[in-house]
């Protein structure tokens, strides 16, 4: 019988003889069923109370295969041959954060939180990685090794290599390989699998094995290794998922770890096992201890959150008993410990940073991990929820009918499958999400991007063929990844001066306009225009404050206040001085619409980083293909006067290498401070553009991320800021309600066009509609009762009102139906053509007709009711007619809500 639940208390370790001899054994006081059960005791035999002296009360224990015993008169349970111990299963440990973990406990939080730089054995060691993929699915070896390189032409470039230096590195690794695979091992019997990803739920594991050959593991190392035996680290890592797989029912007893650099031709070796392939037992002593190793992170990773009295960042007085000076972490492992004044085993460079920066970093570090814990929570849904409650949840698209798996180019595999018609969730097109054939746990699941998803058909492209039934949301833990490294290059690595503002010790400077260059307007040249926007002030002071920082600018911007003009109109005013600028913002999207206002205003030297379905076609055009020669790449991404790229594209690899004079990011009311961090890091001075009166940060975790650091700084530094108070979207009458609750009443209409616009400029006769649907502003009620998340009788009446201005003559392409939930969203989608989507999907856009479907029946419950931003984002996207649809009796008892039906009914 399984145990699971948290720890009451924890017994004293005791020797006891047994008909075994002695043996230790420490009693656990646990609260199965997840705590809904009383307390029980468990015994923890042998070497499981290495385990229990890092449990501590309040920690989740898990223990299978329990025996009752009795002890003392009571009945309790213990451990039997058969059991495992597991401490915070729900915390999902990467395999190589375990490898890391027994190589030294300190390198795994250097891992965390350095990230992976790059360089050019990681570079190289994918390309072998891939090849190896390759080989496994029947690549011819030059071809692929060809291919490989060329698509690492990038990163290579920047690293300085040559082309021809890399193939023949890389030949040499991969040749031993291919030999051996050819050698007779590869027969018929031989199945294998390349590239499996692989999560425990029992184990608290998660990773993604290189190959699988006859169903047990095998790892590929590129480097040498002349022992017999593999290296022990590598056999922690191969064990892991021998672990998982035996979870899965598959008794994995051996484990393989392939060297790419042995190899049988190496004849200037004097002595040694030369041969790539290293076979070991995974016996199920090993397997206890990778398990206790587990167990003693995850405890340590516990109590950084949990227990008050630790120092909640990066412990030290865990290091291996290895030698630091042989470790290639050292240098880094002495920054940290300086910074971060600690006393470590490899010792202290540098001062340590002030009290102020240390409290941030620890508040942040703690941050970032509470949302690391709501991230597996996210896995954990996986598989405590039925298939049923994912779809409900959005999370999955189920009970999809497999309709082909095609081989296509580079050995990868097209998934095509027919979707039932009415299935919605959260999954879009571009999207890396779990493939599996029904069970993404325990039956066959394969990380792919969906390269379609349209009304009935969904295709996905992957590296293994899977029988596409289901579609899950692949949480993914890479944003908590950068969020560290992030923190740790801002604080730890960061420049002095900047951290002076970040930290107000110091205003932020601006230089004075007689320093600009020639042509800029201002006093330096009087030929020169007089402003930088002739037709609005305070666009043009943002432009002028951009240009004049020199630390940093803020940009406010409410909706429609040319938010994307003034950054086009400012990244041409700072290339003009000479600046290499970075332009990024929270979304594709986003990045998109600026990169066009700068090429409409003529401006085409730009270059967009990012994944070819991010990136919209029309910009196409200008994105960095990293595939190709590596001089000429390189070349490319040093030289572009000005890079585009989401702010997640920044703490990637390559774009951490890159410098810029100045950072330009926009949505950063969106972003959290870390999150801000990883592409203001990247330049000497930063511009922030947004609208803290939007939507906020999007954070699982209620904690530090949740405010900006757009708005921190504005609040801090308001002349440093500037905010866009002309608005070109909407009429007056739409845009009052606004202006009056988020923005002071400051808010105007840029001209008397816009703000007399009505539904009659569309061509449409006003008498020809109900007067609540006309008028700038209308309130329908059609007093439906909420069901769950959706209101029926509310979904029909918003198709309703939306074909009574299709019938009046309104483009269906000019309306657009804002609804909370997704639920909503799906039912209103059923009934009408026009685009319909939540508030945070309607960011940043706009429709002459917008229909708000505010689902308020009783209780305002839901996220658009609790946060005032998101009514607002609702609110402010129509131009000449904005209709709500709601519960007038629910929302008269909230006063803000009050106020609004007033101003509807108007
Ligand atoms: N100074 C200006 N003169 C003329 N037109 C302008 C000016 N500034 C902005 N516009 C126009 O106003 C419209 C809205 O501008 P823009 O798209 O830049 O707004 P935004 O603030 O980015 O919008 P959102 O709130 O959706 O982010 C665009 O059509 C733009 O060309």
């Amino acid at each position: 019988m399984n145990l699971r639940g948290p720890i009451v208390s924890v017994g004293e370790a005791r020797t006891v003889s047994t008909s075994y001899g002695e043996r230790d054994c420490r009693e656990v006081r646990v609260r199965p069923d997840r705590g809904a059960g009383e307390p029980v005791d468990v015994t923890l035999w042998g070497k499981w109370t290495e385990t229990a002296e890092h449990a501590e009360t309040g920690m989740e224990l898990l223990v299978t295969e329990t025996e009752e015993d009795e002890y003392r008169g009571e009945v309790g349970y213990a451990t039997t041959d058969e059991s495992w111990v597991v401490l915070e299963p729900d915390f999902l440990v990467d395999v190589t954060g375990i490898r890391s973990w027994v190589q030294c406990p300190r390198m795994y939080y250097l891992n965390k939180l350095s990230g992976i730089p790059l360089n050019y054995p990681v570079v190289k060691g994918t390309i072998v990685h891939e090849v190896f993929g390759d080989l496994l699915r029947g690549v011819d070896l030059e071809a692929s090794i060809a291919d490989r390189v060329d698509e690492a032409g990038l990163e290579l470039g920047l690293l300085g290599y040559e082309r021809e230096e890399v193939e023949d590195e890389v030949r040499r690794n991969a040749a031993a390989v291919e030999g051996w695979l050819a050698q007779g091992t590869l027969s018929d019997e031989d199945t294998w699998r390349s590239e499996f990803t692989l999560i425990s739920p029992t184990f608290g594991l998660k990773g993604r094995a290189d190959a699988l050959r006859r169903g047990t593991p095998v790892e590929l190392k590129t480097g040498k290794n002349t022992k017999r035996e593999p290296r022990f680290h590598d056999k922690v890592q191969a064990a892991c998922y021998a672990l998982m797989l035996d979870e899965r029912g598959v008794d994995p007893d051996i484990g393989t770890l392939l060297y790419t650099k042995n190899t049988a031709l190496d004849r200037n070796e004097e002595s040694g096992d030369l041969a790539p392939a290293k076979e070991f037992t995974v016996g199920r002593g090993f397997l206890e201890f990778v398990v206790r190793e587990r167990n003693a992170l995850a405890a340590m990773e516990w109590r950084a959150l949990n227990d008050p009295g630790e120092r909640p960042t990066v412990p030290t007085g865990y290091e291996a008993d290895a030698t630091c000076s042989y470790c290639f972490e050292q240098d880094a492992c002495m920054v940290v410990s300086g910074r971060l004044d600690q006393e470590s085993k490899a010792g202290q460079i540098g001062t340590p940073v002030p009290d102020e920066e240390r409290d941030y970093f620890d508040r942040f570090y703690t941050a970032i991990e509470e949302e690391r814990r709501e991230t597996h929570a996210e896995y954990r849904k996986l598989w405590e929820q039925t298939p049923e409650e994912r779809a409900a949840d959005d999370r999955a698209l189920i009970g999809l009918e497999p309709a082909g798996q095609t081989e296509i180019d580079d050995a990868r595999w097209e998934l095509r499958a027919r979707k039932p018609g009415d299935a919605v969730s959260k999954l879009r097109e571009g999207d890396v999400a779990l493939a599996s054939d029904g069970d993404p746990v325990s039956g066959h699941a394969e990380l792919g991007r969906i390269v379609e998803l349209g009304g009935d058909e969904v295709v996905v492209e992957a590296d293994e063929p899977v029988e596409l039934r289901r579609l899950d949301v692949y949480p993914s833990e890479i944003s908590v990844d950068r969020s560290l490294t992030a923190l740790h290059d801002a604080v730890l690595k960061g420049n002095e001066a900047r951290k002076d503002v970040l930290f107000g010790r110091r205003e932020p400077a601006f230089r004075d306009p007689a320093d600009r260059s020639t042509g800029s307007p201002g006093p330096a040249d009087p030929d020169a225009p007089e402003a930088y926007i002739d037709n609005n002030d305070a666009q043009n002071e943002a432009v002028e404050l951009a240009v004049d920082a020199e630390d940093c600018a803020l940009i406010h911007g409410p909706p429609g206040t040319g938010k994307t003009y003034t950054i086009a109109r400012t990244i041409r005013a700072l290339v003009a001085e000479g600046n290499r600028v970075l332009l990024s913002a929270f979304t594709n999207r986003a990045v998109d619409n600026a990169l066009e206002a700068l090429r409409d205003q003529g401006f085409d030297d730009v270059l967009r980083v990012g994944t070819e379905t991010g990136v919209r076609d029309d910009m196409r055009d200008v994105r960095l293909v990293q595939r190709g020669d590596p001089n000429a790449k390189a070349a490319e991404l040093r030289d572009a006067p000005v890079v585009a790229a989401t702010t997640a594209a920044c703490g990637s690899r390559v774009l951490r290498e890159c410098e810029f004079d100045v950072a330009l990011v926009d949505e950063a009311s969106q972003l959290t401070e870390p999150g801000t961090h990883a592409a203001i890091n990247r330049a000497d001075r930063f511009v922030l553009v947004g609208d803290h009166e939007q939507l906020p940060p999007v954070v699982r975790a209620e904690n530090d991320l949740s405010t900006s650091l757009f708005e921190r700084l504005i609040d801090a530094y308001p002349e440093a800021s500037v905010m866009l108070d002309r608005q070109y979207r909407m009429s007056q009458r739409i845009q009052a309600f606004a202006s009056a609750e988020f923005y002071d009443g400051a808010l105007r209409p840029a001209t008397p066009e816009v703000a007399g616009q009505t539904l009659a400029d569309l061509g449409v006769d006003p008498d020809a509609l109900a007067p609540e649907l006309t008028g700038g502003v209308g309130f329908v009620d059609p007093a439906g009762e909420r069901d769950g998340n959706r209101n029926v009788r509310e979904a029909e009446r918003v198709a309703a009102v939306v074909d009574a201005y299709v019938a009046a003559g309104v483009d269906p392409d000019d309306i657009g139906v804002i609804a909370p939930f997704r639920a909503q969203v799906a039912e209103i989608g059923r009934r009408t053509d026009v685009t319909v989507d939540t508030v945070d999907r309607f960011q940043g856009s706009s429709k002459e007709v917008i229909v708000v479907s505010l689902v308020a029946t009783g209780d305002l419950d839901g996220p658009i009711f609790e946060d005032h931003r998101r009514v607002n984002v609702a609110l402010t996207r129509a131009k000449k007619q904005l209709t709500i649809v709601g519960d007038a009796d629910a929302l008269g008892f909230d006063p803000f809500y009050a106020r609004l039906l007033e101003w509807a009914r108007r």
